[in-house]
């Protein structure tokens, strides 16, 4: 048995996905957005966010072991889960809410790169051969990552915020995850409850043409036409049922993101100040609050959606 049989016959309980013989993978060009060398370890006992203290550059699949109660207080660190399809753009509307209302962005595949890329990691192999296959990693691996992260994060918050980053308190913009149900029910119970969900929908024509675009220099191993293509079938199958999900408890806010940058950064800037207050006090959950109507905040409810195209949304919910 190989050290990835061995890996995959750990989470098999956990995934169900099938994989493929692996290979080196190439590099990223991505920016790195957690601690390289603090990821997978156990999580610390109790409630309160620690900081990882002793790094284990070797950590064996057992360690990545999560909570079965919530890791922080949903009063003082708040998530919002970040969604859409392959290249819909939400790594691009994320660092702009990071320069304007202070959040930390995660990118999950950005640390799962990460992780893929440091020496020593017991999940090289695994993580990149489900990259390239479009296949969603173990949940254990992804959320102890995210979790790391988070803690490192509140350990030594983003210098240029305060109030936000004060008192153990913090806000997350969680990109890419979670993609699959099993990740979303896992993150409440042993991370945190987010808040509420940041869902930009386009075509999967638009879709395609930007990360053609963009695989001519991101040195992305899964920017090519059959990796997406595979993306693709995952995002529809298994990860939108996680925003449908969402919807039913109406934590979602849905982005149309097919016209430039701008306009779309223009219609998030109207949603994030609407919840801001909320934010800016304690944690925010939809649920609670009053819905904001489509024709007011610029989204779109599933029944309405169109874009700027004229097409109808592939990579979004049926109408
Ligand atoms: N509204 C937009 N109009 C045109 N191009 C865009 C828009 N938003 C993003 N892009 C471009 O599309 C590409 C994909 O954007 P981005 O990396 O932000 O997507 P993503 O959703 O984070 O993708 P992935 O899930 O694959 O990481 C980038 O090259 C980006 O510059
Ligand atoms: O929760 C997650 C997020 C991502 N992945 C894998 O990473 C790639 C790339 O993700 P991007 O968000 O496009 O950077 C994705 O296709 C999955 O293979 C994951 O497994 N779990």
């Amino acid at each position: 048995m190989t050290v990835i049989d061995s890996i995959k016959a750990v989470f098999s309980s956990s995934s169900s996905e099938s994989t493929s013989t692996s290979t080196p993978h190439s590099n990223s060009t991505t920016t790195s957005t957690g601690p390289s060398s603090e990821t997978l370890k156990p999580h610390p006992e109790g409630n309160a966010p620690a900081h990882p203290s002793n790094p284990d550059a070797k950590a064996v699949p057992e360690q990545a072991v999560l909570s079965d109660k919530p890791v922080f207080d949903q009063n003082k660190v708040t998530v919002i889960f970040v969604l859409g399809g392959p290249g819909a753009g939400k790594g691009t509307q994320c660092e702009r809410l990071v320069a304007d209302y202070g959040f930390k962005h995660l990118s999950a595949g950005d640390l799962l790169r990460e992780e893929r890329n440091r020496p020593g990691s017991t999940y090289g192999e695994l993580i990149t051969e489900y990259i390239r296959e479009g296949k969603i990693v173990p949940q254990e691996v992804t959320i102890k990552l995210l979790e790391n992260a988070m803690s490192s994060t509140l350990s030594s918050p983003p210098s240029s915020q305060n109030e936000a980053w004060s008192n153990g308190k913090g806000r997350f913009l969680i990109d890419g995850f979670p993609r699959k149900m099993d990740q979303a029910l896992k993150f409440d119970e042993s991370v945190v409850k987010s808040s509420f969900v940041l869902f930009f929908s386009t075509t999967e024509a638009i879709l395609l043409e930007r990360l053609l675009e963009r695989g001519k220099t991101s040195g992305r191993d899964d920017d090519n036409k059959e990796s997406i293509v595979k993306r693709f079938r995952t995002f529809v199958e298994t990860s939108m049922p996680v925003v449908d999900y969402y919807r039913k408890l109406g934590k979602v806010v849905e982005i149309d993101s097919s016209p430039p940058i701008d306009v779309v950064y223009e219609k998030v800037r109207v949603e994030m100040d609407q919840r801001l207050g909320n934010l800016n006090s304690s944690s925010l959950d939809t649920t609670s609050q009053p819905q904001v109507p489509a024709a007011s905040s610029n989204t779109t409810s599933t029944a309405t959606r169109s874009n700027a195209t004229g097409e109808a949304p592939i990579l979004a919910p049926a109408v």
